[in-house]
């Protein structure tokens, strides 16, 4: 279980240090095998929260507990294994030098610590459980398409059998029938391999469709959180109601 205690992040920049509120105070859970989704619209926050929950941006307040063991205040514990962020941009964010065996297989290096063959024999059932050929192993990344370089990161994601897996925007840039493919591909691994799931999109239409719960960002803000069940009328903020009404759902 993932909980965030009061959570915010500011950021100031500039010559006159000016301050800019990513994310207000949070306070929220995510149980373990369920499915949430994080909605916004551009700038809300939503990116900042989930890299504080990825263990990977530094909050101004509050911590984040990953089974109980805060993120934040205790050194050497398991939450970069247990809580994969798959990023925006994490398909061109492979190494362009690196084969993709290779790339899938260097998270078994750093937090498993398998030798060769076991890796090798994971990377197998990894490319096939992302729906990749198994010869795509000595490929470099600029030999694939987009949406292939997408399910090598979700691989590497998973190569470390996370508790929780993360995405962010997990289809942008694709057009319709693969963002519908690969959300797809992400819905039956989670079925079968029961992480806790987190959609971070700025799509109401995405979120109603996948989530068991619903979390909806404004201006760093959360604004509504609400158990979802095929049911719009359970949202009651006006913004969530905007973007339900943009999305055609009402
Ligand atoms: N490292 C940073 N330094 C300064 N400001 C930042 C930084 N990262 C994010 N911000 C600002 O924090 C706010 C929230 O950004 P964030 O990326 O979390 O929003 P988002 O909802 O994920 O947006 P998008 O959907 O466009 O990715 C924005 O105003 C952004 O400009």
């Amino acid at each position: 279980m993932i909980e965030v205690k009061n959570l915010s992040c500011t950021f100031s920049y500039g010559m006159a240090s000016t301050q800019l509120t990513a994310v207000s105070p949070i306070t929220v859970s995510f149980q373990s095998g369920k499915r949430y989704a994080i909605v916004g619209e551009s700038g809300s926050g939503k990116t900042t929260l989930a890299r504080m929950i990825a263990g990977l941006q530094k909050p101004s307040c509050g911590n984040v507990y990953v089974d109980g063991n805060p993120v934040y205040t205790k050194a050497g514990n398991d939450h970069f294994r247990k809580v994969q962020l798959v990023q925006q941009n994490s398909a061109s964010a492979l190494d362009p030098k690196m084969t993709i065996g290779k790339s899938i297989e260097e998270p078994l290096v750093c937090f498993l610590r398998l030798d060769r063959l076991e890796r090798r024999k994971r990377c197998g059932k990894l490319l096939e459980l992302c729906n990749l050929p198994p010869g795509y192993y000595n490929r470099l990344p600029s030999e694939l398409s987009g949406g292939e370089q997408k399910r090598v990161a979700i691989a590497r994601a998973l190569a470390v059998e996370p508790d929780c897996m993360i995405f962010d925007e997990a289809t942008n840039g694709f057009d319709l029938p693969l963002r519908k493919k690969i959300i797809e591909e992400i819905l039956d691994l989670q079925e079968s391999l029961d992480f806790t799931l987190i959609f971070i999109t700025h799509d109401m239409e995405l979120a109603v469709a996948v989530a068991d719960e619903i979390m909806v960002m404004q201006n760093s803000v959360l604004v509504e959180h609400t158990p979802f069940s095929g049911d719009t009328s359970v949202f009651h903020h006006e913004y969530s109601k905007i973007l339900l009404f943009a999305s055609g759902l009402t």
